[in-house]
Formats: structure tokens, C-alpha cells, sequence
């Protein structure tokens, strides 16, 4: 079967990529990613200086997923920059440049080098990190998404895409949707973490991570319905020349079908990336092809967004 996808002009051999966050911080891991069966690979979100992070403990591994408060730890923003237009001159177009500013101004700053650089890759501005203390997401502020899309395309012309956290309101979905169809965007990445969740250990009778006092972002099975519930809506309402990527809750080929059937044109994997390491991407890409075998589907068109109501 036939696993392309183009967004834009870009080419894809498969929709199986890594989700910004996991495994993904330095050049190394960056590497390990694009030399496996990935269709690409996504930079841990960068801001304009390096940053440090939270204290750890600050992710755990749970029964059925993960709980994180990292604190945007990452090399900053020119490391990232420098490593895809690497990638790029070395031929590689399936990167993903992922920001995330803690202002508007920072974002914009960041999104003004991009657009004087040469990259010409996927732009993923992430609107969403719950975990930086006393930064608010952006993306459950609607004037605020309505104001970093209006000053960014008076002056971006490249392929930007959006990290959105999950939302749990219909109204949300009609009222957001309204607002990123009024943008040339490429894309709208949804989920990311299920924000400020909190695990406890029975024995210690306390949280699992130090941050935030145990408060932290959700992610793995425990998500996978919110994350099919808001790529089904989003791409119920956005215009269709704007994509979507599906994030949340993958650990296999049968949920990277699920998450096509309601939309994606490419997946991400976070959580379930981190244990298993870059054998994932193999493994979740022949289960997938598995599937389409048996529902004679040749190729991710014959079956995108194409789920049923009964
Ligand atoms: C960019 C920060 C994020 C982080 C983080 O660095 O704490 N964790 C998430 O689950 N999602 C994020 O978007």
C-alpha cells in the first residue's frame, strides 16, 4: 500500500512522525529519528534563549500514558534553526521546526528569522504548552490566537501550522474554527497534552513529578478520544486546504488508522516514543499497512476523514 502524503509541496514516504517534546532536543535524537522509518521529525519546541526546564522529576510514566511538566527545557531557538536548514541543504524536507515562545513578541521575533532564513520546511507554532509557571495557554485564549495569526501573516509567507490543546466544548470548535479559516495556515496539529493533570504514588502518598506541585500535562491512551474527538471536529469546520496532523494517544498502526479515518493527513507519536524508542516508527507503519491490506485500501486517501456516523 501506498503511505504518501503531501502537504503542500512536501512529500512524505509515510504520516508516522515523532510529536515536539519526545526524544527530540538535541541534534543526536534529531538524527536517530530521520535515519528510522519516521516520516519526518518534529524539534523539541524551541524559544528565542536556551532554557533549562523544570526541576525533576518532571515526567512519569503512567499505567496508560504520561504526565509531564518539563518547562520547556531546549537548546534554544538558532540550534533548531540551524539543524533544519542543515537538514534542508542536505536534501531532507520532512522536518518540522516547532516554536514556542512565552510572549506573542517572542514568537513573532522567532517567525521574523524564520522568514529571513532560507528555511522553507513546516513551521509548527505551539500554542499550547500547560506547564510554564504563570504562563497561561494561548491557544484556550481566542483574541490572543486571532491576534498572533493577524501580525504573523502580515509579514510570514511560509508553511505555518498550529499546536492546539484539546478543547471539550463544541461551541469552542465552531468559534475557534471560524477564526484559523480567516488564515492562509498549512496545518493545525491537535492535540497536545491534556494540561494540568495530576498522579499520585499509593505508597508515598505524593504526586509523581516536582513541578507545579504534581500538576502536569496528560498524554498516551488516557487521551486518544479527546485527541479523535478534536481532529474530527477541526476537520469538520476548517477549510480543507488547511491540513491536520493528529497527536495523542498513537501506539499503534490500528490508532494511526483511527486517527486518519477522522481526518489526519499526518500523525505524531509523543508518549508511547519515549519507552519504546525509533523501532516504533517501523512497527506502527507495518501494522498500519496490515489494516489497510485487510479493508483493501491502497492508499491513505481511500479512507481520510472518511468515518462514519451511525
Ligand atoms: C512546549 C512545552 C510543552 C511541554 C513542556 O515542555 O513542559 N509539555 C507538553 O506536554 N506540551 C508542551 O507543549
Amino acid at each position: 500500500s501506498n503511505l504518501q502524503v503531501s502537504i503542500n509541496d512536501i512529500n512524505f514516504n509515510n504520516p508516522v512522525l515523532n510529536a515536539a517534546g519526545v526524544r527530540c532536543q538535541s541534534t543526536t535524537e534529531l538524527d536517530a529519528i530521520l535515519a528510522s522509518t519516521a516520516g519526518g521529525a518534529v524539534t523539541k519546541s524551541a524559544t528565542l534563549q536556551p532554557r533549562n526546564g523544570n526541576e525533576t522529576p518532571r515526567m512519569q510514566s503512567l499505567p496508560f500514558g504520561s504526565i509531564n511538566s518539563m518547562g520547556l527545557p531546549n537548546y534554544g531557538f538558532d540550534y533548531y534553526l540551524d539543524y533544519v536548514i542543515n537538514q534542508q541543504i542536505a536534501g531532507n524536507q520532512n522536518l518540522i521546526l516547532s516554536i514556542a515562545g512565552l510572549s506573542i513578541a517572542e514568537n513573532l521575533t522567532m517567525l521574523r528569522q524564520i522568514q529571513a532564513s532560507d528555511y522553507q520546511g513546516l513551521v509548527e507554532l505551539n500554542l499550547s504548552c500547560p506547564n510554564v509557571a504563570g504562563k497561561s495557554q494561548v491557544g484556550y485564549d481566542f483574541e490572543a490566537v486571532a491576534d498572533i495569526l493577524a501580525a504573523a501573516f502580515t509579514f510570514f509567507d511560509g508553511h505555518l501550522g498550529l499546536k492546539l490543546p484539546p478543547y471539550f466544548d463544541l461551541n469552542q470548535f465552531d468559534e475557534l474554527s471560524a477564526i484559523l479559516n480567516q488564515y492562509p495556515l498549512t496545518y493545525v496539529n491537535s492535540i497536545n497534552s491534556i494540561g494540568n493533570g495530576l498522579a499520585v504514588d499509593l505508597d508515598t502518598e505524593t504526586v509523581v513529578i516536582k513541578p507545579k506541585a504534581g500538576f502536569g500535562g496528560i498524554g498516551g491512551d488516557y487521551v486518544k478520544p479527546t485527541a479523535l474527538a478534536n481532529i474530527r471536529a477541526f476537520r469538520l469546520r476548517l477549510n480543507p486546504a488547511i491540513k491536520i496532523i493528529g497527536t495523542g494517544g498513537i501506539s499503534s498502526g490500528q490508532d494511526v488508522f483511527e486517527h486518519i479515518l477522522c481526518g489526519a493527513d499526518l500523525v505524531q507519536i509523543g508518549t508511547a516514543f519515549g519507552p519504546e524508542g525509533t523501532p516504533i516508527f517501523e512497527r506502527v507503519t507495518d501494522e498500519l499497512e496490515t489494516i489497510m491490506v485487510a479493508k483493501g485500501y491502497r492508499s491513505l486517501a481511500d479512507f481520510r476523514g472518511k468515518l462514519k456516523i451511525i
